[in-house]
């Protein structure tokens, strides 16, 4: 990541634990870099040991490059002297507080609230955007969708970014003069430091349920990973937790933060309920006001109370807040729908996981009044979490009347495989309302074929993205688009 900012060795080196330094700290520092393939003149490499290679194998390429110094567990055996080593226990943890003082602490600057969970996360962070933004602040926001300052839109590549991208946005909108910052903490960016030496305001835990085993290979390391952004936050932050799910008392067992609750069941600090739940909106009770929303189904009730909570714990008064949140749309591709000339309803969501798919679909036959059909678009990811693959397929099952199973993003996996895997989790009095169809674009066509008007389409696991990844290539595909298509093609019929 490039930056026409510099500082001095020693000023970035403050409070970090140092094993060892060989060479002169009076250096000045052009930019950090974590990638050898990037490193410029002036930089400080950090060698970070990773899922696929080390970091540390590039050390000696990068010195050769023009790196100034070298951030890293092991020195390497040659030293240059013209560079300055430091070796530290653990990288990325440095390199987390490196990265926050490298661009002047501005987290430190803002308000800045980070939004943890399986599912919700991009939901409650853009709902938060939204509202402040409505409430009269400038504000930022980090997303899997994507990254925004105020109006302005950066692609995001990640849910939650490396600690250098990540302190680098967060000091552009500081520039830009945001007073206010909501973003994901995803899992893996708990594991891996990227949030270290960052200051939050605070923190919401919306629900942890099964994904992402494949890296953090058991549920309890998973819960861990979550549990650790708890435990960072300062004394002077919230943490705001979703006391429904089994795990929000955990999360918040060791935090210094002051703790908050929120819930459907039982009593908390914001407590709601739902009075109605129809696909025109939703009608709650929050703290005893009634309140009506456009957004929909019980997993945004959740969202709703979370951003209600931690509007009132930034200091926000209850009236302003319920009258902007009732005005909110959902994010895209997140139960966002169309409806096609002859009343067929189109649902394009992001559920990819199965606690998920089983909300959305829940939701759904909550919204069915009549015989309508409920017909289940779905695939799964390659080269991620292959236990959910099976379950994902059963939760359709008991929900659709019709499944059409196909291609999510392949990655480097075989579709058919996925496929296979999936099939598997389909109960034999199942099997005749299933089909497979690895080709995405075809089963939501065949989805279209088999509706007939009132019934209702659901294409689950790809919701905003833009693009099919396989073997390593993007191509355009959007769910939206071709739902849509398929809507246009239903009235020529
Ligand atoms: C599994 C995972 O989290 N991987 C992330 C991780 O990569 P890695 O640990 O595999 O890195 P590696 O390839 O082994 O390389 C190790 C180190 O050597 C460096 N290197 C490597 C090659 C080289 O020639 N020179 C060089 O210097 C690399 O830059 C890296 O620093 O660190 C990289 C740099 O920050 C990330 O881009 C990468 O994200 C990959 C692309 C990814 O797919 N991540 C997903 C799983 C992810 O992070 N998802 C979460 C949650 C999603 C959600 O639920 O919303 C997210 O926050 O997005
Ligand atoms: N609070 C919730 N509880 C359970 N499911 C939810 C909740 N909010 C949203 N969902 C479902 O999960 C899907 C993903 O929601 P969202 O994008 O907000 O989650 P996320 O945590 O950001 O996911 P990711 O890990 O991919 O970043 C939605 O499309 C919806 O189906
Ligand atoms: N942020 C999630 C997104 C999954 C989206 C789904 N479409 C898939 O490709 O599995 C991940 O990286 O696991
Ligand atoms: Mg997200």
């Amino acid at each position: 990541m490039e930056s026409n900012q510099e500082k001095k060795l020693s000023d970035l080196l403050n409070g970090i634990p140092v094993i060892t330094i060989s060479g002169s700290q009076d250096v000045t520092i052009s930019s950090i870099i974590i990638d050898s393939r990037r490193v410029l003149p002036g930089s400080m490499f950090v060698a970070l040991r990773g899922t696929q290679t080390d970091g540390h194998q590039f050390i000696e390429t990068t010195v050769n490059a023009g790196a100034s110094a070298v951030l890293c567990e092991a020195l390497p055996e040659k030293l240059n002297d013209k560079v300055t080593y430091i070796q530290t226990e653990d990288s990325a943890a440095a390199m987390g507080m490196i990265a926050a003082a490298f661009y002047g602490h501005p987290s430190q600057k803002l308000s800045l609230v980070g939004v943890t969970g399986t599912n919700g996360k991009t939901s409650v962070a853009t709902f938060l955007f939204q509202l402040f933004r409505a409430l009269g602040y400038r504000c930022g926001l980090l997303s899997t969708v994507q990254n925004q300052i105020e109006d302005e839109i950066i692609p995001s590549t990640h849910t939650t970014p490396d600690a250098v991208a990540l302190n680098k946005l967060l000091s552009e909108m500081l520039e830009k003069n945001c007073s206010h910052v909501f973003m994901e903490v995803s899992s893996h960016s708990v594991a891996q430091h990227r949030i270290t030496g960052l200051h939050f305001a605070g923190g919401i835990f919306t629900n942890i349920t099964h994904d992402h085993l494949d890296f953090h290979k058991t549920f309890d390391n998973y819960i861990k990973a979550k549990k650790g952004f708890f435990d960072q936050l300062p004394k002077s932050a919230f943490a705001l937790v979703n006391v429904d799910d089994r795990r929000g008392s955990v999360m918040v067992q060791n935090t210094r933060a002051k703790v908050e609750t929120y819930s459907l069941q039982t009593l908390a600090s914001f407590k709601g309920k739902i009075i109605s739940d129809t696909l025109a909106g939703m009608h709650m009770e929050i703290n005893q006001q009634e309140v009506w929303f456009r957004v929909i189904g019980r997993f945004n009730a959740y969202n709703l109370l979370a951003v209600y909570g931690a509007a009132l714990l930034l200091g926000e008064s209850s009236g302003a807040v319920l009258t902007e949140l009732s005005n909110l749309k959902s994010p895209p591709g997140r139960f966002e729908q169309f409806h096609s000339a002859d009343n067929i309803v189109g649902i394009v969501d992001y559920a990819h996981t199965p606690d998920a798919l089983e909300n959305v679909l829940e939701t759904i036959t909550h919204l069915r009044h009549g015989n309508e059909k409920v017909i289940t678009v779905v695939g799964c990811g390659g080269n991620r979490d292959a236990e959910k693959r099976p379950k994902m397929a059963a939760i359709a099952c008991k929900y659709s009347n019709l499944v059409i199973l196909t291609s999510d993003n392949p990655r480097y996996e075989d579709p058919l495989d996925i496929l296979e895997q999936m099939r598997k989790g389909v109960p034999a009095q199942d099997y005749k309302k299933t089909i497979v169809i690895p080709d995405r674009r075809e089963a939501i066509f065949k989805a279209g074929l088999e509706a007939n008007p009132e019934d209702i389409i659901l294409i689950a696991g790809k919701g905003h993205e833009n693009y099919q990844e396989i073997n390593g290539v993007k191509h355009h595909f959007d769910d939206k688009e071709v739902l849509l298509e398929v809507f246009k093609k239903h009235l020529s019929n």
